[in-house]
């Protein structure tokens, strides 16, 4: 190592030391005024309890916060040139160095010690290069170990040195940075986001922004970052909104996890599609042809003609008895009940309540005409507590539930599903073959397409009744009664010292509806059908159908959302084909799609045998060019049926061999999961996991299509022809199968291959 990398190494060091040590202190100074705050007790006035809860919060986020971002706290330096006119300002001097980090950190006296990474004058670390340097002489990555600086790599963008052969700011410490192993859980990319990504994470909040991009491009990474720049720069207008990150499937969403929170942001909901409807854990739906059709967006009709059919009318005139009278419900009365109710353009459930009003005040009227005609027409007794007996008698009850049942959302869409003649009558356009399809027993789980069907319902029906306000209700009378008891103590002991009580167990029971109060705008969120989120991000968007889309357009009215996808990847029967058939109905032409061109997950080699395979199958995909060529050609090996076994567990040794404690995957097809894993269990044990809720285990045993979105050291690809034909749109599968490795891929086969494997 030279003299002058090793100053500079020292230098750096003990910056980044000066940087962790202001780190350690304000941590300390939090654990300190937290451990006062809590130190106080239960006592003081109801407001005071009620600060301290809030100040205790406060300090708890902010301790968590700086634990997560001591990993990699800070990452690069810009050395920045003069501003003109600041000759010898030292303050100006010392703005010339500006340290980037996950957090921005000052020091007692308010000088600046590091720039978060998301703040204006952070960016030019991303995005300047030699031809357009935005003020940079030098643009420094430091690379630590720890809390000490262990490589520096240097890019001078001053213009009397100008090296246009740079395409890639930070090549070291971004080669570094992909060649580490994969650990099953996604890592953020903040110190060598790359100036393409960097304009889509900075992108303007307002607006739709759909990144495509072929595998491996950083989509999900720059949906991440993009969700905590967002959330940095437009904190004002997200804190009381907040933002939903939507993905695929909850294993997904559990690789995803750290990055947010790595990077400072913690008050984000994170959902997969089968999460979206509240109180519903939706499987996913493995029928495609029942995908397909949950996903049209007729629907929409179909749910609407559903909740609709749910208002009957009497097949004839029917006698109910109220306290001993017969009196008669006409079809007529129901009619004209239903048509005011209709007209109140209210959700169903809450035009009830006008349906239900107005036949009893029918009913009532004609109790009263009948008791007077039997008491004479000189009757004067009060007759107001009619309505009160009609509504409460038992066959007035039935004959309206049966006219008009209120219903909740699940309840509809069970029932629709598991009665022929409810889905005929309200989908006659559809064949008989597709009703059948989609029948299923009433107690059948919900699937992913169901979600939004569910929220459709909900959308039409409107509140049922407030379960939470019940249990709200609840555990509020619960508290009273733990508060009382409590309280008995405390007045003895305030009377034995001669105070009056100062406070009543209504007051001690508020603190918690307080809190409740004072929940995030993410956690009220979650719990809330009605929540319009301030951002959406979606990653995989290409899946999603389009009653998906209408779900989510519903979360978030003002139609800010960054979508990011691969429209070449789309698997699921429901997905789009282009990003303008699949957004147009909701988006028009409102959208900009912006695109990403540097794969930096394949190696070169891998992925171009992975685009060959595409193209030769006429998959329209975008060729995303590999940052990396290699060391590796994809490895064929082929071996008869009888040896199958075999061959795979001697591939899987020389694998696990090379990639020495990386992420192994074995990507085989779907009827041959649980064989695969039994051969290859035997020999490993616990270290293999199964799908993509494996990754914690080193070796994986996966399906193509769960593989989506994941990635590892190693694939292990088996029988690749019988993957492509068992499903349609297998060979897009392959493709998402093949570009999932960061280093090496083998291909384990008895038949042939298919078209475009082999060079
Ligand atoms: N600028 C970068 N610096 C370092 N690593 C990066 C960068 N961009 C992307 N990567 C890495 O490349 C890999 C692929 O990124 P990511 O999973 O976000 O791609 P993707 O486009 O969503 O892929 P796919 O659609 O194939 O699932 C990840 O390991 C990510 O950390």
């Amino acid at each position: 190592m030279s003299e002058t990398i090793e100053q500079d190494l020292s230098v750096e060091t003990e910056y980044v030391g000066k940087l962790y040590a202001r780190l350690d202190e304000l941590r300390a100074e939090k654990v300190e005024q937290l451990g006062r705050t809590r130190a106080q007790g239960a006592v003081g006035s109801f407001q005071n309890m009620s600060e301290r809860d809030s100040f205790a919060t406060l300090y708890e986020d902010r301790i968590a916060q700086l634990d997560a971002v001591q990993d990699r706290l800070v990452f690069g330096r810009l050395d920045m040139a003069a501003a003109n006119g600041s000759n010898g300002d030292p303050q100006a001097e010392e703005n010339r160095i500006r340290y980037i980090g996950r957090i921005g950190l000052s020091d007692e006296d308010l000088n600046r010690l590091m720039i978060d990474w998301r703040a204006a004058e952070a960016a030019p670390f991303y995005q300047a290069t030699a031809l357009n340097p935005r003020g940079v002489r030098r643009r420094r990555h430091l690379m630590l170990s720890g809390r000490t600086v262990a490589g520096i790599e240097d890019d001078v963008l001053d213009e009397t040195w100008l090296d246009e052969g740079h395409t890639h700011h930070g090549e070291g410490a971004l080669m570094a940075a992909l060649r580490e192993k994969r650990t099953g859980r996604m890592g953020d990319i903040v110190g060598t986001i790359q100036a393409e990504q960097d304009a889509i994470i900075r992108a303007p909040l307002p607006g739709a922004v759909v990144v495509q991009g072929g595998p491996g491009t950083g989509k999900t990474a720059v949906a991440l970052h993009r969700a905590a720049f967002l959330l940095y720069e437009y904190r004002e207008r997200l804190k009381n909104t907040g933002v939903l990150i939507v993905g695929p499937s909850n294993s997904f969403m559990r690789y995803i996890e750290r990055v947010l929170p790595s990077l400072g942001e913690t008050g984000v909901v994170m959902s997969s599609v089968g999460e979206l409807y509240h109180g519903v854990q939706a499987v996913p739906e493995t029928n495609r042809t029942v995908a397909r059709l949950k996903g049209r967006p007729s629907m929409a009709r179909v749910i609407s003609a559903a909740v609709r059919n749910r208002q009957r009318v009497l097949p004839e005139d029917r006698t109910v008895v109220v306290e001993g009278t017969r009196l008669t419900l006409t079809r007529k009365m129901v009619l004209n009940a239903r048509e005011r109710a209709r007209h109140t353009h209210k959700p169903y459930n809450q035009a009830r309540e006008t349906f239900v009003k107005v036949l009893v005040g029918d009913l009532a009227e004609q109790l009263r005409r009948k008791l007077e005609e039997s008491a004479g027409q000189s009757s004067t007794t009060d007759r107001s507590y009619l309505p009160q007996e009609v509504r409460e008698s038992w066959d007035v009850r039935v004959a309206l539930n049966l006219c008009w049942m209120p219903m909740t959302p699940q309840k509809l869409v069970r029932e629709l599903f598991a009665n022929p003649h409810l889905l005929a009558a309200a989908a006659p356009k559809l064949s008989e073959a597709d009703r059948d399809a989609l029948y299923r027993r009433v107690d059948a789980p919900f699937t992913e397409a169901d979600v939004p069907l569910l929220d459709e319902a909900a959308e039409l029906l409107g509140e049922f009744e407030d379960p939470h306000a019940a249990s709200n209700q609840a555990q509020y009378d619960r508290d009273v009664e733990n508060a009382q008891a409590a309280l008995v103590n405390m007045h003895t002991m305030l009377e034995n010292a001669g105070i009056d009580g100062v406070v009543t167990a209504e007051q001690v029971a508020g603190v918690n509806q307080e809190t409740a109060a004072r929940q995030t705008a993410a956690e009220r969120a979650v719990a809330d059908r009605t929540w319009a989120y301030g951002h959406i991000v979606v990653d995989e968007a290409q899946e999603l159908s389009p009653m998906q889309w209408r779900l989510l357009l519903r979360r978030c009215p003002i139609k800010s959302f960054t979508i990011v996808g691969d429209i070449a990847q789309t698997s699921a029967a429901s997905g789009a084909t282009s990003w303008a058939q699949a957004l147009s109905p909701f988006f028009g032409e409102r959208f900009t799609l912006e695109e990403l061109t540097v794969n930096y997950r394949t190696p070169a080699q891998i992925a171009d045998a992975a685009v060959r395979v595409a193209q030769a199958a006429g998959l329209n995909i975008t060729t995303p060019r590999a940052v990396r060529e290699g060391d590796w050609p994809p490895l064929l090996t082929k071996t008869t049926g009888a040896q199958l076994d075999d061959t795979l567990r001697a591939a899987l040794a020389e694998e696990l061999e090379y990639s020495a404690g990386g992420l192994q995957a074995v990507i085989v097809p779907q009827d041959q999961l649980a064989h695969t894993r039994d051969v290859i269990s035997a020999a490993y044990g616990d270290r293999v996991g199964e799908g993509s809720g494996g990754l914690s285990q080193d070796i994986v045993v996966i399906s193509a299509r769960e593989s989506k979105g994941l990635e590892f050291d190693s694939v292990i690809i088996l029988e690749p022809e019988q993957l492509v034909a068992e499903v349609d749109g297998g060979v897009g599968d392959l493709y998402v199968a093949m570009t999932r490795t960061t280093q090496r891929l083998r291909v384990v086969y008895t038949g042939e291959l298919p078209e475009g494997m082999e060079a």
